[in-house]
């Protein structure tokens, strides 16, 4: 096992950047200026003078060029993919931080990014093993590319018109999500894979936005596969390279309704993703890789192999919370453990018939390692059985090996450098700060494929040649499953169980429906009660699951036509009365949110329905109470270290406060999702115990606890935690949130609430 590696790197800035405020520094552990630096450090952006720290396993500063980033991350990997291991590098971080550049880069040899480079070393790797072994081995690569847009999977290799716009469906094989009708083009020198993978980026969905003029509006997946044939074994490896959509924050974006639309796609899927890196990051039992297509095929630490996380930082103050943002994903990326595990060689040439492997099956025997020889490598397997087919001594290495655990290849060298980051595991990869030449990498990632092996009891003969058959069956059924010509050779069997699989993807789609109708059902649930800015977004949300539907749209203009009378008509109305509401007014056309502290501003654009509510920067201090309100424990004031919860929320990286500060007052973020412009009738209710409590058992999303609430049965629980999954906050923050979510009310928030008992907190 190790943890996927995550480095960072912070992108220059730009030309319209020169004279702004540069916020991210690189530093080494013990806060010396070395070549090494592997910590990322950034201001509070409540308090400048303090600043918190993140380390990761290397950062590259503004100056790395892109040959430093492939050669000490990505180049190594290369051994490891011809030994048999599957490997991803994928780069994360909001828009316009430079996903592109690294991956993809620039036309020139210097600007090249990680994906030509890596495909000159495939290349350059393949002629060598074809010229070592005299022709006996030949290796093929071949390339898939797709994207993710709005949740759908489009082949790269088809032009935008002739895509079918529901795209590409996707399904779990042996373990494995695949793409169902991809294109797989062979390309055998580099030159024919740079002009296939130009032509596919052409149609690759990118825009103008306000942030990045080339913004990439899907994440886009490379995937490529590399077989290595001799005359009796074939081994397969890929190497996925993913170049992750940007999130956003649409109050910077001005971005228009299609904007929004994938942006909030993008949004969504990152944020699926990042529920899944917390639920692995924290050992629990629930994934939600399925909640989005993105995740579903990243599988972070579900798949084998070898995976390295780039994560790219824009250093100006204009990103301030994105990077804190993106900093505390990778943080938790970081503790991600993935299998090291070798791709199985499949041995050609087998004469069994496939009816004779049907009595032996079963994940455990696909899984059974057959490894009597001690130490030996699948290289050592191969010779040997190549030695066997030319009539010497028969040995016990079998055609089929698996699950081989690298224990130990890959060593760590973060232990003195940690610092109050929990490992869990020793061997992990990691930067070298301690070695004091090059970037640790290229010193720690052993090319040496030998793993210590135990002996273990030899299978019969008869048993060895039915799991060879059934490999073989499986490989067909694999590819059953991408070719729909290899049909006639299917057995009955495989065919039932290709036809219950077809059944279960079309339980799926009927899924996605009823994620569309769900939007559409929230969207007029917020209508009935007169909120019409939420109703749009819902409307907005649920517009990609029914593409052609005209009435939606109409449904959806007039939405916009009536929010913006209303807008007009409140204009008017502060033009005449220009009075601050209080906030327990409800003919205000100001809405004030539930904490005392912060204010919607009165026009807020439908853009902004997710974001997070601003505080109004005229008002100066925050509303004292009213005797009645702090009577209540749900009037206490906030705290001032709750406000520190979303930029703090792992123990693993630092904090530093550089000088002694007054205590200032803080405004409550709250990322209320409702309209600005609609007066709030939900009590106004600060943070209590219990209401902490109720909240915390909401933001677990466990089904379980939020059935186990007053007036919450099964259903509502689990209409809660999907409602929870869609919508892009990252947590509820407030009772008034709750209100909102599908199917509660605020008796229903009131039952749960005043049902938990004292002893619940
Ligand atoms: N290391 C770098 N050196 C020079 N220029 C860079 C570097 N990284 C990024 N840039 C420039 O910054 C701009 C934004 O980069 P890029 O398009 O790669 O961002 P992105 O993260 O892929 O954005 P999006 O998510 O919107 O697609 C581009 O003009 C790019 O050339």
């Amino acid at each position: 096992m190790s943890s996927v590696r995550v480095v960072a790197r912070i992108r220059p800035l730009l030309k319209n950047e020169i004279d702004k405020d540069t916020i991210v520094a690189a530093e080494s552990p013990d806060g010396e200026e070395t070549s090494n630096p592997t910590i990322v450090r950034i201001p509070n952006p409540k308090n400048d003078a303090e600043s918190f720290s993140f380390q990761f396993n290397s950062v590259y500063e503004q100056e790395a060029t892109q040959q430093q980033l492939f050669e000490s991350e990505v180049s190594p990997l290369v051994k490891h993919l011809f030994n048999g291991f599957d490997v991803c590098v994928f780069a994360y971080g909001c828009t316009g931080t430079g996903k592109t550049h690294t991956m993809r880069g620039g036309k020139s040899l210097a600007d090249r990014g990680v994906i030509p480079r890596l495909l000159s070393n495939v290349y350059r790797k393949c002629r060598k093993i074809e010229k070592d072994t005299a022709g006996a081995t030949q290796v093929e690569v071949a390339m898939s590319y797709y994207e993710i847009y709005c949740d759908r999977v489009y082949d790269l290799f088809e032009a935008p018109d002739k895509r079918t716009p529901s795209g590409l469906p996707i399904r779990d094989n042996n373990g494995k999500t695949v793409v169902v009708g991809l294109t797989e083009k062979p390309c055998s020198t580099l030159k024919e894979f740079e002009h296939l993978y130009d032509q596919a980026n052409i149609n690759r969905s990118t825009s103008a936005t306000k942030l990045n003029a080339h913004s990439s509006r899907s994440h886009a997946i490379l995937c490529v596969k590399i077989t290595q044939t001799t005359e009796d074994t074939v081994r397969v490896s890929r190497v996925s390279a993913i170049d992750l959509a940007g999130s956003e924050d649409n109050r910077r974006t001005d971005n228009n309704k299609e904007r929004l639309v994938e942006s909030s796609a993008i949004n969504k899927s990152l944020f699926v993703l990042a529920q899944c890196v917390e639920a692995i990051s924290k050992k629990q039992s629930r994934i939600p890789y399925r909640e989005s297509k993105m995740t579903r095929i990243l599988s972070l630490g579900q798949n084998n192999g070898l995976t390295v996380m780039i994560l790219n930082l824009a250093p100006v103050r204009s990103y301030h919370l994105d990077t804190l943002s993106s900093l505390n994903f990778a943080n938790r990326t970081k503790k991600i453990e993935v299998s090291e595990v070798e791709n199985e060689t499949v041995y050609r040439n087998v004469a069994k018939p496939l009816a004779a492997t049907t009595h032996f099956s079963g994940t455990n025997i696909t899984r059974q390692p057959l490894r009597p020889l001690n130490g030996a490598t699948n290289i050592l397997h191969e010779r040997e059985v190549t030695e066997k087919k030319a009539g010497g001594k028969p040995v016990k290495a079998f055609s089929v090996y698996s699950d081989t655990r690298k224990s130990g290849s890959r060593v760590s060298n973060m232990a003195s450098q940690n610092q109050g980051i929990r490992r869990t595991e020793t061997n992990k990869r990691a930067a070298d700060s301690s070695s004091a030449i090059g970037r640790p990498t290229k010193t720690i990632r052993s090319d040496n494929p030998l793993r210590t092996r135990t002996a273990e009891p030899v299978l019969s003969k008869a048993s060895i040649e039915a799991l060879i058959s059934q490999r073989i069956e499986e490989k067909l059924a694999e590819k059953a499953m991408q070719d729909s010509a290899a049909a006639p050779a299917l057995s009955a069997e495989l065919q039932k169980r290709l036809d219950e699989l077809e059944s279960r993807i079309g339980a799926k789609e009927e899924d996605e429906k009823a994620q569309g109708l769900q939007f559409l059902l929230m969207a007029k649930q917020h209508q009935v009660r007169g909120e019409d800015a939420s109703a749009l977004r819902m409307f907005q949300l649920a517009a990609p699951f029914f593409p052609d539907n005209a009435k939606l749209q109409t449904k959806m203009r007039n939405l916009e036509e009536r929010i913006k009378a209303k807008r007009e008509a409140d204009l008017q109305k502060h033009v005449s009365a220009p009075v601050h509401s209080t906030i327990h007014s409800t003919a205000q056309p100001t809405v004030h949110s539930t904490a005392p502290s912060v204010v919607l501003p009165p026009m807020a654009p439908t853009s902004n329905l997710m974001a997070p509510l601003k505080p109004e920067k005229q008002q100066s201090k925050p509303k004292a109470f009213t005797t009645d309100e702090s009577e209540d424990e749900e009037f206490a004031p906030i705290p001032e270290s709750d406000h520190e919860e979303s930029y703090v929320s792992d123990a693993s990286f630092k904090y530093k406060p550089k000088a002694a500060r007054k205590p200032k007052k803080t405004i409550k973020k709250l990322p209320i999702f409702r309209d600005a412009a609609e007066p709030s009738t939900m009590p106004i209710a600060a943070t209590t115990p219990r209401t902490s409590r109720l909240l915390n058992i909401i933001n677990s999303r466990d089904v379980n606890q939020i059935k186990a609430l007053k007036g919450v049965g099964s259903k509502k629980a689990d209409a809660i935690v999907t409602c929870l999954i869609e919508m892009e906050e990252d947590e509820v923050r407030d009772l008034e949130s709750l209100s909102v979510l599908k199917g509660v009310g605020f008796r229903t928030v009131e039952n749960m609430r005043m049902g938990l008992t004292v002893v619940d907190f």
